[in-house]
């Protein structure tokens, strides 16, 4: 087993330093296995070790207690870990001890150094991250440095590059969720239970439903940002297990900052974009990602503001920036939370267009806004999630936005929201579920 260097970037010495303030990496090699400890000045027990097995990664908690997704596993416990797993070690008593860790498309934990000029985009807006694995490279934040490593990518994977020869036209995306349940052993809550839905390209999906119903965990499952009991096909492809679902769905979170550099300029952030989650002929083609980012900056409506910093942008700009960093990456199917949020009427027009738009170029897009009703025209179906008795989100109805307005016997979308939410509403989205799961059986649904 060698000992891995962990090497600073900012400094530009090239220090070695530890993995974290108190937590380091050991023994990272042969036969694709990382060991994570606490250093022994710390209280917390907690081992974790990372393993590459039949093409999946694996951790498993050696001490203590770790947490991923949202679930906490003790001793000797092993977890499936997906694209975007988020780790966190606990001490004995399952308390969270380090902040996120997140991995990133693992392929193999191989290490070896690099130079410092070869690593690809300044990293310091990884906020609130601590580690990542970007597709073969370890990035650490430690304070306000950022470190690196880079892992050896593994023998070709010929399941990671094929996205661009398949053909998605006549496929459907097919959703079923069993539940959706986080926190520890001794208390669970179930956020979303028995969702099943089929989305096809050129729909685009609006979702609807109260604070709180689950809207927003609908789509961390679907895009395996939490743990839950849920599959989702595309094309015959497993997009939570299998390695060719890369690239091919996408979640633009609510918040901006989340998603890109505000310090750099609105191009720099496209190009890296492009360049890192892209399929690999432009991660490959400098022109030709020149030309990408150009036709998407027009697309957009984003030209005039290319060379400015993300942060001098408006709100509206704001959003389309988080748009277009997807939509440049080219994914099949785009899930957009909120894309409207804090974006003034004309401008809501715009970005709701341009996502129809987008829609109609083949892809399946699902939406959640709160302010749909201005926009219902967009919309081919919508999926109304409601809180239930038992307090989980639970589908009362998908299929046309028309047919949705009869069966809640509502004026507007805002009114069947106003139906459903509330604990005072429970039994009556009970009945909704009741309804509409006949409906399904009866073949009438969807
Ligand atoms: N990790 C978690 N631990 C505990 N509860 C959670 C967790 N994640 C979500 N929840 C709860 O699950 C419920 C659904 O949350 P979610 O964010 O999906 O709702 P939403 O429909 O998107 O709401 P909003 O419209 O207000 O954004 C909420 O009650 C939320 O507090």
């Amino acid at each position: 087993m060698q000992n891995p260097t962990i090497y600073t970037y900012l400094n530009q010495d090239f220090t070695a330093i530890p993995l974290f303030d108190g937590l380091s990496v050991d023994g990272v090699s042969q036969g694709s296995q990382a060991d994570l400890h606490l250093a022994d000045d710390f209280q917390s027990p907690s081992e974790a070790v990372f393993y590459f097995l039949n093409g999946q990664w694996f951790l498993e908690c050696l001490s203590g207690m770790i947490e991923v997704d949202g679930v906490t596993y003790p001793k000797n416990q092993r977890v499936l870990l997906n694209h975007r797993s988020i780790i966190h070690l606990c001490d004995a008593d399952g308390h969270v001890f380090r902040s996120k860790f997140i991995i990133v498309e693992m392929q193999s934990l191989e290490w070896k150094t690099i130079a410092k000029d070869a690593f690809p985009m300044d990293l310091s807006s990884l906020a609130r991250i601590d580690c990542a694995v970007l597709s073969n490279q370890l990035v650490v934040r430690l304070g306000d440095q950022i470190i690196y490593q880079d892992l050896q990518a593994a023998a070709a994977d010929s399941s990671v590059s094929t996205r661009e020869h398949n053909d998605f036209s006549h496929s459907s995306l097919t959703i079923a969720i069993q539940d959706v349940t986080v926190g520890n052993l001794l208390n669970r809550k179930t956020i979303l239970k028995d969702i099943q839905v089929e989305f096809k390209p050129k729909e685009m999906i609006l979702i609807l439903g109260g604070s709180g119903a689950g809207k927003s965990t609908f789509m961390e499952a679907v895009t395996g940002l939490v743990h839950s009991n849920t599959s989702a096909y595309f094309n015959g492809v497993d997009l939570l297990n299998d390695g060719k679902k890369q690239g091919v769905i996408t979640l633009a979170p609510q918040s901006p900052d989340e998603h890109y550099r505000m310090e750099d300029t609105v191009y720099m952030n496209l190009e890296d974009a492009a360049k890192l989650y892209g399929p690999s002929e432009l991660a490959d083609n400098p022109e030709l990602r020149k030309e990408e980012v150009l036709s998407v900056l027009r697309k957009l409506d984003l030209e005039s503001v290319k060379g400015s910093k993300c942060s001098s942008l408006s709100g509206g700009q704001k959003k389309k920036l988080t748009i277009a960093m997807e939509y440049i990456t080219r994914p099949e199917i785009l899930f957009m939370d909120e894309p409207d949020s804090g974006v003034d009427g004309s401008m809501v027009m715009e970005v709701m267009t341009t996502l129809r738009e987008i829609t109609d170029e083949g892809k399946i897009l699902c939406v959640i806004t709160h302010t749909p009703d201005r926009i219902r025209h967009l919309f081919d179906k919508v999926m109304v999630v409601g809180k239930s008795s038992e307090g989980c989100g639970r589908l009362c109805y998908f299929g046309s936005v028309d047919n949705a307005l009869t069966v809640f016997a509502a004026q507007s979308l805002e009114e069947i929201v106003h139906k459903i939410s509330g604990a005072e509403n429970a039994a009556l989205v009970d009945q909704y579920v009741q309804w509409f799961d006949n409906e399904r059986r009866g073949g009438h649904a969807g």
